[in-house]
């Protein structure tokens, strides 16, 4: 467990590796200011332009060179964003450059900065909380509009609001508890017991009901994987091509095209989602082919949702038979694809009710793209049931925040039962805490180190 030193002063370049048209070395600590001077040599000092943006230029002492030029802003405390003294360098997108910027401040005698470390020092000045920062964090790594909204409201304190009136409702009861424990002459009647008892119960249901939208937040934050399956020459392929709207994979007229698996990454809706191409299942004596079609199983077996692809114009085939025993108690979709040519849902309808499946059927075409966006529709659809827009007021997407959520329910049901079988106060006080001690873990309020420096570990340097 690193111990935080925060009085040292932390360097790191701020924008992604690589080259850039502009890169950002921060800065931040007590010596931000005087590093930055030291670095920074423009017409106007920064100690005396705070929130200024000044020109200037950037200077090796030691060489006694000058490194580029750009541009510089000072932050005094707290009015920054870790709330210390922080130095932005604006500097030309050069990793070249910004590691020699960094160089510099480093033996000026400032420390490289930790991953996550500007946003935990913006926690522990209380510029934030840890549920933000974890908000701040998914933003960054957000790939769909849906992830980085959700994170964004997060980074503005969504989540925390909702936390701090459940922690206000326990802490009213939590009072009303303990004066009943100091003034006998209090002690709770049988009414105002069951009036707290309905109160936790219902806060307890509360506290489920956002604990259990971790389903949904789970797929929105890592996504779900989609496997392509289906007999050779069905379309798998250009089903695959026309959902990432690329021709990734190659499509030919001959069965037995593809034979490796094909992972590519898309957006459906608003979900993450990766598609797997697979190679056609058939019984096969080429060796090649072969080993590609137990691929093509393994991928059935590892998806979140399989595309069990048939042909319209080929109509059902008794191939598909083994590989509908394989989508059992599965999330499936039959998808018929080439539907340009002829409708044959129905036949697939009655396919699927003769082997006892009840899957939705789609009809498509990959080569007009009609029924693409009804399939999009039945992707999201079975991949996160109908909640996913519904009615949510909020999703958690951290298995951390729905543990916690889930504890502290836990205690509140313990706390729940025994006041309603008639403990002494003591008894119910100590779950009511446990539970108030959990939704203080969410927002970092307990500042445990060890929860800190997991959740921070997963932050890129520089943030
Ligand atoms: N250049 C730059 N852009 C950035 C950041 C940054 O650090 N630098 N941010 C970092 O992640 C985000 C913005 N977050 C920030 C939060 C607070 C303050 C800040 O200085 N707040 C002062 C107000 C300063 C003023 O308005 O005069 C305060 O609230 O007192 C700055 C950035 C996104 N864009
Ligand atoms: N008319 C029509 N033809 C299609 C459609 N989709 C695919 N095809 C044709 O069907 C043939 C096979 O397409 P692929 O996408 O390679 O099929 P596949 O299922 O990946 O085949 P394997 O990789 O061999 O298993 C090609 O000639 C495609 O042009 C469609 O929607 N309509
Ligand atoms: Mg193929």
């Amino acid at each position: 467990m690193p111990t935080y030193d925060w009085q040292d002063t932390i360097v790191a370049i701020a924008t992604p590796p690589g080259h850039g048209s502009i890169g950002v070395v921060r800065i931040s600590g007590d010596q931000a200011q005087s590093i930055g001077s030291t670095l920074f040599r423009g017409r106007r000092s920064l100690a005396k332009h705070p929130f200024r943006t000044l020109r200037g230029t950037f200077v090796d002492m030691a060489a006694d060179e000058t490194i580029d030029d750009g541009l510089a802003v000072y932050f005094p405390a707290p009015r920054s964003f870790t709330g210390e003294d922080v130095v932005e360098l604006h500097a030309h997108g050069s990793p070249v450059v910004l590691r020699r910027i960094v160089a510099c401040a480093l033996r000026e005698g400032a420390r490289a900065a930790r991953p996550g470390e500007f946003t935990l020092r913006a926690v522990r000045h209380g510029r934030l909380d840890l549920a933000q920062a974890e908000g701040i964090r998914d933003l960054i790594a957000a790939q769909t509009t849906y992830q980085a909204r959700l994170a964004a409201q997060q980074a503005r304190g969504a989540l925390s609001t909702q936390l701090y009136a459940f922690k206000e409702q326990l802490l009213t009861t939590i009072v009303h508890l303990e004066s009943a424990v100091e003034f006998v002459e209090e002690q709770l009647d049988t009414r105002s017991r069951t009036a707290l008892v309905a109160d936790l119960a219902e806060l307890e249901a509360k506290l489920h009901g956002l604990a259990a939208t971790y389903r949904t937040g789970r797929l929105v934050r890592e996504g779900v994987s989609l496997a392509i399956i289906g007999r050779p020459n069905v379309g798998k392929s250009s089903l695959f091509n026309a959902l990432l709207d690329t021709d990734r994979a190659i499509v030919t007229a001959i069965a037995g095209t593809t034979r490796d698996t094909l992972q590519e990454t898309a957006t459906i809706g608003d979900l993450p989602v990766r598609l797997i191409d697979t190679a056609g299942i058939r019984d096969t004596s080429d060796i090649v082919e072969r080993m590609g079609v137990e691929r093509s199983y393994t991928a059935l077996a590892d998806a979140d949702v399989v595309l069990f692809v048939g042909d319209a114009a080929a109509g059902p085939h008794p191939d598909e038979k083994r590989v509908l025993d394989h989508l059992r108690q599965r999330q499936a979709i039959c998808v018929v694809n080439k539907s340009d040519l002829v409708p044959a849902v129905d036949s697939f309808q009655k396919l699927l009710r003769q082997h006892h499946l009840d899957l939705p059927v789609v009809g498509v075409s990959a080569h007009t793209r009609a029924g693409l966006d009804q399939l999009k529709a039945t992707i999201q659809q079975v991949a996160v049931g109908t909640t996913f827009d519904a009615g949510h007021d909020w999703l958690i997407t951290e298995a951390r925040h729905a543990a916690a959520l889930t504890t502290a329910a836990a205690a509140l049901r313990q706390a729940r039962e025994t006041l309603q079988a008639g403990h002494s106060e003591e008894v119910p006080l100590a779950g009511l805490h446990q539970a108030l001690q959990a939704l203080g873990d969410i927002t970092g309020e307990t500042n445990i180190e060890a929860i800190f420096d997991r959740v921070f570990a997963t932050f890129c340097i520089g943030k």
